[in-house]
């Protein structure tokens, strides 16, 4: 594999690094918002020529790291694809976290966490402490056992620099179910959520800085967060968009769901952007390419 040079400060590895709010807006600001999502679909291994096996797993997993390491602000592995290959996939996830804090590339690792009290803590634990084995810059978690449930991961992240992204609107049509609800006093679920997060992220906007409590916000959301009252922008934390590329989602959905906060949004993209592989140059150039559109779509 060749080197790849870093060019975000901080990484998912130990010691003291900067909030994740303030490196996400640096690696964002010279890369563009864009985290490429790595979703190891065994259709895709299969069209890049690979066994839906732990080796062909761990080739595709190298590729995107040789690819994608100091080219984008963000790299996204889904937990999913690669615990489905068992401990052997595990390890590979490992090392696909490892290389890209080495690559000083910003990991975003989607396991969409929630969970009651003690077993939070050790969620929390398994990917927001230093030195965990499968530690990241920033976790997904879901806040439907209760946003308060998370507080154990929203206290692990703040200690370590770390940064979340929290379910709010999220880009499946089933999710509008519980996400649109509402309270008896007429506050939405996802306006609850983004109230929560601004409460955490106060500190960080009295600084003037992008907080590191985020929400996912589907692109492919509409006008939902304005009907339901989701203060994006009051958040005061990044907004993770899932649904560019493989669900519909483009630029203008980009631009039109997000208005006046498009300044705090990371756009997402896995199969889009993947399907340009295996050639690692080819991958390259289609996550610079899906990147300098985002910026283009999302600038002030
Ligand atoms: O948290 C996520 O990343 C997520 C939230 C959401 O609302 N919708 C959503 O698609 N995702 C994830 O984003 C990725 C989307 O993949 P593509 O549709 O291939 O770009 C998948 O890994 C999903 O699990």
């Amino acid at each position: 594999m060749s080197p790849v040079t870093p060019v975000s400060p901080g990484s998912a590895g130990t010691g003291a690094r900067r909030p994740f709010g303030a490196r996400l807006s640096e690696a964002s600001a010279a890369l563009g918002p864009l985290a490429v999502g790595v979703d190891p679909h065994p259709g895709l291994l299969d069209a890049w020529g690979l066994p839906d096996d732990p080796s062909g797993l761990e080739r595709f997993a190298l590729t995107c790291l040789e690819a994608l390491g100091g080219t984008v602000a963000a790299v996204k592995p889904q937990a999913a694809f690669f615990e489905r290959h068992g401990s052997r996939g595990v390890a590979v996830l490992e090392r696909l976290l490892a290389g890209l804090a080495d690559a000083g590339t910003l990991s975003v690792l989607d396991v969409k966490r929630g969970d009651v009290g003690s077993t939070m803590t050790a969620y929390a634990q398994a990917s927001l402490a230093d030195g965990a084995p499968l530690a990241a810059d920033a976790v997904t978690l879901s806040p439907f056992l209760g946003v308060g449930s998370l507080r154990p991961a929203l206290d692990l992240a703040a200690a370590t620099g770390r940064g979340v992204f929290v379910l709010a609107l999220t880009s499946n049509p089933e999710g509008a179910a519980v996400q649109h609800a509402r309270d008896a006093g007429g506050v939405a679920v996802a306006a609850a959520v983004a109230r929560a997060a601004a409460a955490e992220n106060a500190g960080a906007l009295a600084r003037g800085e992008l907080g590191s409590v985020g929400l996912v916000v589907g692109a492919t959301t509409g006008t939902a967060a304005a009907d339901l009252g989701v203060d994006l922008v009051g958040c005061g934390g990044p907004l993770l968009a899932p649904g560019v590329g493989a669900q519909g989602a483009g630029p203008a959905e980009l631009a039109q769901v997000f208005g006046p906060a498009r300044g705090q949004v990371l756009a997402t993209s896995s199969r889009a952007v993947l399907a340009a592989g295996p050639s690692v140059g080819a991958l390259r150039a289609a996550a610079r390419d899906a990147a300098e559109r985002c910026a283009l779509a999302l600038a002030p």
